[in-house]
């Protein structure tokens, strides 16, 4: 396959290790980075290590002067939460690399751009479900010819993007959603692990995440996850100040464990065809003070057998994997997966099941 070039959407927790993890693989050339503040773009291949070395520590997550209008590319939406704990000096977050530039409207100029991007990764917040279907429309609108790759958790983002595949089509766009661990790897792997079966029953996802960088290097994540703790939701737990924030994992001693959560691989796994959106259950334990993982991660599916065994087949992740590894490696993977379809005019929305075998 020949070699891609790929723009990455917000730099924060999990976009930096994208940058990062790209440099492993294969055929992968990073020409673009954004974050809110800032753009770098260099078309012959980013600096990865001078960017990474750049925003080290200096992060430019949320802002609390979003207005959530997204007419004018700078203010897309109050995604990214309130005020920010790492921005230092004048040039926040990407701006602080000798590669990049301030700006006021950082998709757009990525967008401006796309004409020499094969694919694109958006690591963008997700606090406004239809903020990342908006910034796709943006592509889309501007002529975009390629793939769009998101690691979205929501289920009910599935359908925003689902209703715009007809537009995607005529554009030229192949778009892979939910493509990080969960939903990402682990939808896949439970597509995987259904195929001994004529009949799956249940599929229950099990997720242990240690984050010893805490919520301030991985704030879209921990303020996302917070909205399903019992007593919040989206609105609530976008609405919550860092130090709010702060304050509810001091109160779980670190450790904040999570029932029922409303996670994608429910949808992603009903449009593959493999079980019931109600047959799915996500839940899992985060500790952001401890890199180990509080739990072992598993995907369990239970079926029936052709010749009338039931059965679970158990799927596990390493303990020492990190969250950072498990999000960008199957990013990737589905990236250049939808590359290949993309090259030859396969266009639409899809999610991981349907790049696995089919049920
Ligand atoms: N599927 C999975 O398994 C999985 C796992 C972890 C995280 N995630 C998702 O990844 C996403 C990113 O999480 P994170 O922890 O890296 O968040 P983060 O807050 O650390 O980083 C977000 C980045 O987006 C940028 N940004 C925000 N609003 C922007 C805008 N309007 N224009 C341009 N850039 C903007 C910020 O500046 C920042 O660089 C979240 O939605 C999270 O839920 C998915």
């Amino acid at each position: 396959m020949d070699d891609i070039n790929f723009a990455v959407l917000g730099t924060g927790g999990i976009g930096r290790r994208t940058l990062e993890l790209s440099t492993h693989r294969e055929g992968l050339t990073p020409v673009a980075a954004c974050d809110r503040h800032g753009i770098a773009v260099d078309h012959d291949g980013l600096d990865v290590g001078e960017l990474l070395d750049a925003t080290e520590g200096n992060i430019a997550s949320g802002d609390d002067t979003d207005d959530g209008d997204d007419t004018d590319g700078a203010n897309v939406a109050a995604d990214g939460g309130a005020t920010a704990v790492k921005q230092h000096g004048e040039d926040r977050g990407v701006a602080a690399s000798g590669q990049a530039r301030p700006t006021e409207t950082p998709i757009d100029d990525v967008v401006d751009e796309s004409d020499a991007v094969d694919a694109v990764l958006v690591a963008l917040p997700n606090l406004e479900h239809d903020f990342i279907p908006r910034v796709a429309d943006r592509f889309a609108d501007a002529g975009y010819e390629g793939v769009l790759v998101d690691v979205l958790k929501r289920s009910r983002v599935i359908d925003m993007l689902d209703e715009r595949t007809d537009r995607f089509e005529e554009a030229g766009i192949t778009f892979v959603c939910g493509a990080g661990a969960t939903p990402g790897l682990l939808t896949g792997a439970a597509a995987l692990a259904a195929q001994s079966f004529v009949e799956v029953h249940e599929v229950d996802i099990w997720w242990g995440v240690g984050l010893r960088s805490g919520y301030e290097d991985n704030r879209g994540t921990v303020r996302e996850d917070i909205a399903h703790l019992d007593g919040y939701d989206v609105e609530t737990a976008r609405d919550l100040s860092d130090e709010e924030i702060e304050e509810i994992v001091d109160d779980h001693d670190g450790v904040l464990e999570f029932h029922d959560m409303e996670h994608a691989d429910d949808v992603l796994l009903e449009r593959a065809g493999i079980c019931d959106a109600e047959d799915v259950t996500v839940g899992g334990i985060l500790d952001v003070r401890n890199d180990a993982k509080p739990t072992t991660t598993t995907v369990s599916v239970t079926g029936t057998t052709f010749d009338g065994e039931r059965g679970t087949n158990t799927f596990e992740l390493d303990d020492v994997t990190s969250m950072a590894a498990n999000v960008n490696g199957p990013a990737l993977g589905y990236l250049k997966a939808a590359v290949r379809r993309n090259r030859t005019e396969d266009y639409g929305v899809y999610g991981p099941a349907e790049l696995m075998p089919g049920f």
